[in-house]
């Protein structure tokens, strides 16, 4: 039955989500409600629709769709989103100021770190390849939580990032669960500009944290870069951090987490 929902809409670094508190678990939303919501014009408009949902474990548990209705595998910037709008309907961190958070089964913890500014510890990286030929072109994989396809180009601006993201996302032969496609251009040792193409989203995105997380990770280990915080500026003109042991065990994402506006939405 429709009823009316209260949301906040919230931009992480212009990549946006549509949050709603589920911490008394009404709220049902069948994958074509959520498609709706998310569609722009018609809908409200967002990347993806996370939920807030009780957790055994942590503070909360984030649920996260992307727009495509579905849900989808972590969301680096929604993941900071959900911090921010957590504490903003009155979820406490611990006394060290963490909050903790659970999301496809795996722990995480995130910081305030400054105004409308989110840090948010990302998990251990897997399924590293450094080279993948993808017949002419060659790519670098890597899974921050969400897969990423990772290719340097020169003058990313020219890119047809749609195209050309579009095609390699459904290389389904290499990447079985189809996978985010990421453009990088290399601006200075500890800066590179990223592009993104987003599964689920099924287009180019003004942002993407694990998107920004793989580019930055990949970008050291294969020599494109030589720092262990990595500045990333994404399609919005916003900057992302990315900081990481040497090892690469430990990563944190940095970030805007901004709530757009709230309101309430018949839906279900
Ligand atoms: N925008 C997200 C990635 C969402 C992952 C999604 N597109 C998928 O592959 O399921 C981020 O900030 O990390």
């Amino acid at each position: 039955m429709r009823r009316e929902i209260p949301f906040s809409k919230l931009s992480g670094a212009g990549n946006d989500f549509i949050i709603m508190d589920n911490r008394d678990r009404s709220i049902t939303l069948e994958a074509s409600a959520i498609r709706a919501l998310c569609t722009r014009r018609t809908g409200i408009g967002a990347d993806g629709l996370i939920l807030i949902e009780p957790s055994e474990t942590a503070s909360f548990s984030m649920l996260y769709h992307n727009a495509d209705g579905l849900p989808g595998t972590m969301c680096g910037n929604g993941g900071r989103c959900a911090v921010w709008f957590a504490r903003s309907i009155g979820v406490q961190p611990d006394a060290g100021g963490c909050f903790r958070f659970e999301a496809n089964g795996d722990p995480y913890q995130a910081w305030v770190s400054g105004p409308e500014t989110v840090r948010l510890r990302m998990r251990e990286p897997r399924g590293i390849r450094d080279e993948i030929d993808l017949g002419g072109q060659y790519c670098a994989f890597i899974d921050t939580g969400s897969p990423h396809a990772v290719i340097r180009t020169e003058g990313l601006d020219a890119v047809d990032v749609v195209g050309e993201g579009r095609a390699i996302r459904h290389r389904t032969d290499i990447f079985p669960g189809g996978t985010n496609v990421n453009f990088i251009e290399v601006t200075a040792t500890d800066s590179i500009d990223l592009r993104t193409f987003e599964r689920g989203v099924e287009d180019e995105t003004l942002a993407c944290g694990t998107g920004a997380v793989a580019a930055a990770l990949l970008s050291r280990r294969l020599g494109m870069t030589s720092a262990d915080s990595i500045r990333v500026r994404v399609k919005s003109g916003d900057m992302l951090n990315v900081t990481f042991s040497e090892d690469m065990r430990e990563v944190y994402l940095t970030g805007p987490a901004v709530i757009v506006y709230t309101g309430v939405v018949k839906a279900g």
